[in-house]
């Protein structure tokens, strides 16, 4: 059986009574390769701050077994352009590196070749490849990966699927990724987790698009829209605080949700 790494325990988050999670109930195992979806806005980036711990959860609780290294790919480099700065220079900064472990790793993600460049003058692919190297260095069994494709044509979109699932293959780390790109990163996942706020749907990719939720903020799979609805449309109801309630239950002041509701 599969060893445990993190569960996240009914998380909410409230920022100034906005409710931007919440009954956030998510688990990842070893070597499982989990893909979080969702409008823009829905929550993603902030569950994995919470993971993280640069956010506290208003409510519930992330359970970390005490064995895990996460190693972190955030969305974008922030770096100013105006210092000089080596990707072999950038890559010691980590904690505690082996700096015999830099070229090989940079290797590994294809791209040994920019050992000695430039961080400001790589391209969105290269980025990304030594973003990725970043995260290996620091020899994860969880690998978090915030958008891992964004700035990258779609040819460089699954040659870099591949090789998160082939670094997958080798380390057995597992790995959480945040996705837009739906089709492509679907055969590389072995469960989809779909937020707007709560978990809307949940399982293996089969599973997720099968179910009434994704299809009505995704689009049928296969179908021509398929991948430019982000309108939210399903049948549940919501409080005044943004909590969903049974039908039946709800009061004055909730609100059912209907297409293009976006939870705000
Ligand atoms: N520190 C904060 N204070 C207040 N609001 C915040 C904070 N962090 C995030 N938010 C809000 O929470 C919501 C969810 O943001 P988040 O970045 O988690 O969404 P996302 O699903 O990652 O979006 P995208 O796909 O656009 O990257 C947004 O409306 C954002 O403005």
């Amino acid at each position: 059986m599969s060893i445990r790494l993190v569960s996240f325990e009914n998380i909410g988050i409230t920022f100034d009574q906005r409710i931007l999670l919440s009954n956030i109930d998510m688990t990842i195992d070893e070597g499982e390769i989990v893909t979080l979806i969702g409008p823009n806005g829905s929550g993603k980036s902030t569950l994995i701050r919470t993971l993280l711990g640069l956010q506290a959860p208003t409510s519930g609780k992330v359970i970390r077994n005490k064995a895990l290294r996460i190693g972190y790919m955030p969305q974008k480099l922030h770096i100013d352009p105006t210092l000089p700065l080596t990707v072999r220079h950038f890559l010691a900064l980590v904690r505690n590196v082996n700096k015999r472990d830099i070229l090989p790793t940079l290797e590994k993600v294809g791209v040994g070749y920019l050992l000695d460049s430039q961080v400001h003058v790589l391209s969105g692919g290269e980025t990304q490849r030594v973003l990725l190297a970043r995260a290996l260095l620091s020899r994860p069994n969880l690998l978090v990966l915030d958008e891992p494709v964004q700035g990258v044509d779609v040819n460089g979109q699954v040659a870099l699927y591949n090789l998160i699932e082939d670094i997958r293959n080798e380390l057995h780390c597992a790995v959480l990724m945040v996705s837009h790109d739906l089709h492509l990163v679907m055969a590389k996942t072995d469960t989809v987790v779909c937020i707007n706020q709560h978990v809307c749907c949940s399982g293996t990719p089969q599973q997720v698009t099968g179910h009434p939720a994704y299809q009505a903020l995704f689009g049928i799979p296969g179908a021509e829209e398929s991948i430019a609805i982000y309108a939210h449309q399903h049948d549940h109801v919501h409080d005044k605080h943004g909590d969903v309630l049974d039908a039946d239950t709800s009061q004055d002041g909730d609100h059912q949700d209907h297409t293009h509701c976006s939870h705000h």
